[in-house]
């Protein structure tokens, strides 16, 4: 049998094409499933469960449908969704997971997150994150009025680092530090890691202290295509789907 992971798909109303091949591989493919994991930034911007768009009743419709088949379906937040809750879990169905988390994979303990905390040269944002990712800034942001908070995210989302070009120097410190993912395998003494955000789908070894060989797995976003990681009791591999072109 199969456990999928995907992240990085961005979804947002003004990309209909990926939010349709993730409905599709939801119906497809997860429907055949051990389970689904979903390593953040499903969605493109997210500023609190009382978005009831019908964007967003469709995403939470396919999902539903998934889970009520029996499939279950796991969700690490992003950058860009951290502030989906208990709420949108309970509409459909998913089971929030605490950042990082330590799965068994057919036998493999697998250390999954975003991936957004590896960008330790990213100074930046590390202060950014740690501002946003306090809970009582989130509660004082999720009593403001939904129009204010829309505001607030238009705003971030136009100074967000992927809407400008960006230079070699700044590509590179958004990229995962060798030490941070080493540390991580150190610390949750694992073997295996897999994690979204950089935008740069691989397989990477890395050697530890100890000798051993780890394997860290970045998955791919969905601007361009579908990305996806399937993983079996005798092998995993990154699977991409081109987006369909004729809608
Ligand atoms: O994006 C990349 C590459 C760049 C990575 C770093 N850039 C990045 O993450 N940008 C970003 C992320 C989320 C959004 S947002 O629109 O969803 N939304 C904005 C308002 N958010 C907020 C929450 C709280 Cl508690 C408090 C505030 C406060 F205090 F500022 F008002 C705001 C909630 C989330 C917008 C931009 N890779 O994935
Ligand atoms: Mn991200």
């Amino acid at each position: 049998m199969t456990t999928w992971f995907i992240s990085d798909l961005h979804l947002s109303p003004a990309r209909p094409d990926i939010t349709g091949l993730f409905q599709r591989f939801l119906h497809d493919q997860a429907v055949h499933a051990d389970a689904l994991y979903i390593l953040g930034d499903l969605f493109d911007a997210w500023i609190g469960d009382d978005d009831t768009s019908d964007f967003v009743a469709a995403v939470q419709a396919a999902l539903r449908q998934l889970t009520d088949t029996g499939i279950p379906v796991y969700f690490i937040a992003g950058n860009r969704d951290f502030l989906i809750g208990q709420r949108f879990a309970q509409i459909t169905g998913i089971t929030l997971l605490d950042e990082p988390s330590i799965v068994d994979l057919y036998g493999v303990p697998t250390l999954i997150m975003h991936g957004d905390t590896l960008c330790t040269d990213d100074v930046s944002y590390q202060r950014f994150r740690k501002v946003i990712r306090n809970r009582v800034v989130q509660k004082l942001l999720l009593a403001l009025p939904l129009r204010l908070r829309m505001r607030i995210a238009n705003k971030l989302r136009a100074s967000s680092k992927t809407q400008q070009p960006l230079s070699e120097q700044q590509l590179k410190i958004m990229d995962a530090n060798e030490h941070a993912v080493r540390e991580q395998f150190i610390e949750h003494d694992v073997q295996r890691m897999i994690h979204g955000h950089t935008h740069r789908p691989a397989i990477h070894q890395h050697r530890l202290p100890n000798g051993e060989i780890a394997e860290r797995i970045v998955l791919g976003d969905w601007y361009t295509q579908g990305s996806f990681l399937k993983v079996t009791a005798t092998e995993h591999e990154l699977i991409v789907s081109p987006l369909a072109t004729d809608n």
